[in-house]
């Protein structure tokens, strides 16, 4: 990485506190740890977590690597159109918001089943310098992410009353999915452009589980019951600390947890616009590894399995919603399809991108 000294987050902007939950206390199953960590999930959805041991740096240096190589060389590794989420993203590739306005970061998504297949392809190829870290970096990250987000995952299975291992069948290892890793870089502001840009528009989280290191601020959520966008604080000391707070990452639940959970568990609305104050003329790059079902899984909310999930869909204004008909996987792709723009017929596209998220008004 350039080895610059970054301008810590302003201290006079806003921001939306999270609570802090200590991974090893919640592997050393403490109680009071447990308990913060499902307020979190069921209030906002996000938290910080702190003693996770998963370094993102070597990471970071792939996505630099990787965004580093020629733009003809990257496309040949695009996405595509057709709905699958791994491969590079090219910026503007995806709208922001239903009046088709274009994305500003490029994104590499390694797939877990490539990490781990890997020389075999199991989903796809990807650029060289991906390659050139796919055993040494990308799997042991792929590795240790999942296992912190799978001990996330089975915590909220104990606690929504589900029987053992009924989340965690869900997230088969044998059975391929959209799970994958993404190292995001977004430009700088342009210089003399006064306006906040919206780097990826306002989104809830396809999959289940989102574990993101980040090194700048940017993220901003919609807090609940407000139709306010807050920053989520990231304050690092480059290149040492890359955390938010030094070592701490930030983890939130996706539209997969939320369904079967019978919106128990929150899937908060989310975007990342231009980093605040001096921030902003630096480019940011973040990491995310998500955690998602197995393709063939339906995603409902499981009401047979657990009174407290019956109980919740019966509460719910629209019980209808937590029947969605679609597998994991055409969930993930109808969402990653209807955002790219060269699949834009109007508003209705980015309508149909929609996942759960809560406030639809404020998109
Ligand atoms: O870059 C970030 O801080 C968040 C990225 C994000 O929300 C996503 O990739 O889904
Ligand atoms: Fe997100």
């Amino acid at each position: 990485m350039p080895s610059v000294t970054l301008p810590p987050f302003p201290s006079d902007v806003p921001t939306h506190p999270l609570l802090v939950v200590d991974y090893a206390l919640i592997k050393a199953n403490d109680r009071t740890e447990i308990d913060k960590l499902w307020k979190a999930a069921t209030e906002i959805g996000f938290w910080y977590l702190k003693n996770h041991q998963v370094d993102p740096n070597e990471m970071f240096d792939m996505g630099v690597e990787t965004m580093n190589m020629p733009t003809s060389e990257k496309v040949k590794f695009e996405q595509g159109d057709g709905g699958m989420s791994h491969g590079y993203k090219a910026i503007g590739a995806n709208a922001v918001d239903d009046t088709g306005a274009l994305d500003t970061v490029e994104y590499i998504n390694i797939a877990k089943d490539d990490a781990f297949a890997y020389p075999k392809v199991a989903r796809r190829s990807y650029p060289a310098a991906t390659n050139a870290r796919m055993e040494s970096t990308i799997a042991p990250f792929i590795r240790k992410s999942t296992e912190v987000n799978m001990v996330l995952i089975e915590i909220f299975n104990d606690r929504l009353g589900l029987p053992k291992g009924a989340l965690a069948q869900r997230h088969s290892p044998e059975e391929l999915s959209g799970s994958e890793a993404r190292c995001t870089k977004t430009p700088p502001k342009p210089q003399g452009m006064s306006e906040e840009l919206r780097a990826i528009g306002a989104h809830s989280d396809f999959g289940s589980m989102s574990f993101l290191h980040n090194r700048l601020g940017g993220l901003q959520v919609l807090v609940p019951g407000t139709e306010k966008w807050q920053y989520i604080k990231v304050n690092c000391i480059y290149p040492f600390e890359p955390q938010p707070i030094p070592g701490h990452a930030i983890c939130n639940v996706g539209d997969a947890m939320a369904l079967f959970s019978g919106g128990i568990l929150r899937s908060n609305i989310h975007r990342v616009v231009t980093p605040p104050g001096d921030q902003a003329k630096h480019e940011r790059w973040s990491l995310v590894f998500f955690t998602r079902p197995g393709d063939s899984i339906i995603l409902r909310a499981l009401v047979e399995d657990s009174p407290l999930i019956a109980e919740a869909v019966k509460k719910s204004e629209d019980p209808a919603k937590y029947e969605t008909g679609s597998t994991s996987f055409e969930w993930f792709a109808r969402r990653t399809k209807n955002q790219r723009i060269k699949n834009r017929t109007g508003p209705e596209t980015w309508q149909a991108s929609r996942g759960t998220e809560h406030q639809p008004a404020a998109s």
